[in-house]
């Protein structure tokens, strides 16, 4: 794309995020849902439903389009999952391991130290956050390291919600916010000096595309570090069960396609990175799963807090959000599509829980990836 078709992309799709959200960031689901435009919530909701055939066999053609149009497939779902992800899990858009009463929120910075620790961040470096989410991410890593962070992201919502929160916690002059696609970053070559991504990855439409552009902005000698979302190598594509299971994360979570562990590994070398470690950590026999507070089960959180925490994330506080949507939707006070959102949100959850118990799918294959000093 020429950089004016870049600008007249990303304009279109400021104006609609405006156009659908409004221009004040509210906090709270029901306040965000209130403000919502419902012709083009509309549009949102068709944009992402069309995408995926509800009882249909599903066909390598609709998967080739998705792929094709993936840009509109993960922007409209973050369009219409934002919101629930803030109610339900927080700013952090991510999985993580829990230790033995080890609270939510801490467990979840936790990951998010580790991954810094392990690409080497220190203050005073400028570091790119690849798919950054609302930014929860880039300002615990902000905070813990003192590095300078810029969050990518293509979603024109995320980001002004983004520059909301830094600003509120005093970051305003360490992190900055940036819209653009990671397949192809508005960045100059050898820029950062370090790079991470966490749980964004996947929704490319090729690894090797997007670990090629993050290649391309890291200084050499950097590193970069990702927790990535996989099928493992348990995972049967020929396997009508296994493969449903991998239809519902993609529905439910906005990914074109999921893939193997073997192909990031393998993208990872054909852009021509020095792999230098790397581990599924949804693999180490850990006493709490990294998927327990989507399985429903209150006797499993770790502390008190946590069941309040995790409420929404449990199977009767899932049926409670429905039915709330469900009342907002009929009296007017949610657009059209809410209940519908719920509701793939609810096959997200499903799907990761099947996925993680039958040791399917991973949402932590760890990797730190080097640039050659000489590349
Ligand atoms: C989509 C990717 C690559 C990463 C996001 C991982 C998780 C943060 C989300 C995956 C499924 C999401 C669900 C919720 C929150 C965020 C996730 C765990 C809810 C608990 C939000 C509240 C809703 O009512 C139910 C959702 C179920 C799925």
């Amino acid at each position: 794309m020429t950089q004016s078709t870049v600008s007249a992309v990303n304009s279109e799709d400021i104006a609609f995020a405006r156009a659908l959200h409004g221009e004040k960031i509210k906090s709270g689901l029901i306040a965000n849902l209130k403000s919502k435009n419902a012709d083009v919530h509309n549009v949102a909701t068709d944009t992402y439903l069309k995408m995926w055939k509800k009882s249909d066999v599903e066909t390598k053609e609709d998967e080739k389009k998705r792929l094709g149009n993936y840009t509109q497939l993960v922007n409209s779902y973050y369009n219409l999952a934002t919101d629930f992800y803030e109610y339900g899990w927080g700013t952090s858009f991510h999985f993580c391991r829990y230790y033995p009463g080890e609270e939510f929120f801490r467990a979840i910075a936790r990951h998010e130290h580790f991954l810094a620790a392990n690409i080497g961040i220190k203050k005073g470096m400028k570091v790119l956050d690849v798919g950054c989410g609302v930014g929860g991410p880039a300002r615990e890593i902000a905070h813990f390291t003192g590095a300078n962070i810029v969050g990518l992201n293509n979603n024109a919502y995320q980001i002004e919600r983004a520059f909301h929160y830094a600003a509120k916690e005093g970051l305003a002059d360490q992190t900055d916010f940036v819209k653009g696609n990671f397949m192809e970053i508005p960045f100059e070559e050898n820029s950062y000096d370090a790079v991470y991504a966490i749980e964004a990855t996947c929704h490319a439409p090729t690894f090797e595309g997007v670990y090629g552009e993050i290649f391309r902005v890291l200084k050499p000698g950097g590193s970069f570090g990702c927790y990535e979302w996989c099928m493992s190598d348990d995972y049967d594509e020929n396997n009508a069960q296994h493969r449903e299971i991998a239809h519902g994360i993609e529905r439910g979570n906005g990914i074109p396609k999921m893939r193997p562990i073997g192909e990031c590994l393998q993208a990872l070398k054909n852009v021509g990175f020095e792999i230098e470690i790397h581990q599924d950590l949804a693999a180490m026999g850990d006493p709490i799963h990294w998927f327990y507070p989507l399985e429903g089960d209150l006797r499993k959180c770790q502390t008190v807090r946590d069941v309040l925490t995790t409420l929404a994330m449990t199977k009767a506080g899932r049926f409670t959000t429905t039915n709330m949507c469900r009342v907002l939707e009929a009296v007017g006070l949610a657009p059209k599509g809410t209940v519908e959102t719920q509701s793939f949100l609810e096959v997200a959850a499903d799907a990761l829980v099947a996925g993680a118990q039958k040791n399917l799918f991973t949402p932590m294959f760890f990797f730190v990836a080097k640039k050659p000093a000489t590349a």
